[in-house]
């Protein structure tokens, strides 16, 4: 579903941050992605969805070789494509519900689908009842619900998410990195990088581990 052939990425004026990396993640698959800081980890995860390119090297994605794509096609997969980013990129003058229906309106949903689908996200990780609280008024763990909330409501068939239990209390990450299981167990493929040893011995899957930009 997702292969990484001789990868390399260097970003513009800056040193190669993944070296010649090849590496599989099947359909139905959870991957905890590893590494020490500056590893690759977020450059793997961004390669993966399409929000990257590659220097060099074939990402190829549901048979799809980025590459290949340009813009609105490579837009057009992505929507199949949940991303929880490490900053979150909450809109902070939006509310809960607002920031969750965010990709529907991109995606051209009904108002009645949009409101459907959105607060079924929101249910899903137990932010219902918060639907109008503004970014703000969320704890660290709730804010970090919310950008699960937004990646899940297009329904992706792979959820990607770079470091989402970093800096959470353990409460909050263990219960964030039960939602994750409880994604894949429905068939989501999930790729989660962290360097957190609690959440990952709680996700107890295959990971693939970075050290300096290559496989370890
Ligand atoms: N947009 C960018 N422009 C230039 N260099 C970058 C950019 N993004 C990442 N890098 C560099 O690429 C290397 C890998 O970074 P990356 O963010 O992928 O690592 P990481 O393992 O996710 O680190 P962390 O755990 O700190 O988030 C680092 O040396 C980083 O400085």
């Amino acid at each position: 579903m997702i292969l990484f052939s001789s990868v390399v990425k260097r970003y513009p004026g800056g040193r190669e941050a993944l070296r010649d990396v090849t590496c599989e993640i099947g359909a139905g698959e959870m991957i905890a992605v590893t590494g020490h800081s500056g590893a690759g980890k977020s450059t793997l995860l961004k390669l993966a969805a399409g929000i990257e390119r590659a220097t060099r090297g074939s990402v190829v994605v549901h048979g799809q070789n980025l590459a290949a794509l340009g813009e609105t096609a490579l837009a057009v997969l992505r929507r199949r494509i949940g991303f929880v980013f490490q900053d979150h990129k909450l809109l902070f003058d939006r509310n809960a519900f607002e920031n969750a229906a965010l990709p529907l309106r991109v995606a051209g949903f009904t108002r009645e689908e949009t409101a459907r689908r959105a607060r079924a996200a929101l249910d899903k990780v137990g932010l219902l009842a918060r639907e109008k609280a503004m970014p703000v008024a969320l704890s660290g763990g709730e804010q970090q619900r919310l950008c699960i909330a937004r990646a899940i409501v297009n329904r992706p068939a792979i959820l990607i998410a770079d470091e989402p239990t970093g800096n959470l209390d353990p409460e909050y990450a263990r219960a964030i990195v039960d939602l994750f299981v409880s994604f894949n167990q429905v068939g989501v493929t999930v790729l989660v990088s962290t360097h957190d040893a609690a959440s990952l011995e709680r996700l107890s899957c295959r990971r693939i581990a970075l050290a300096d930009g290559a496989l370890a």
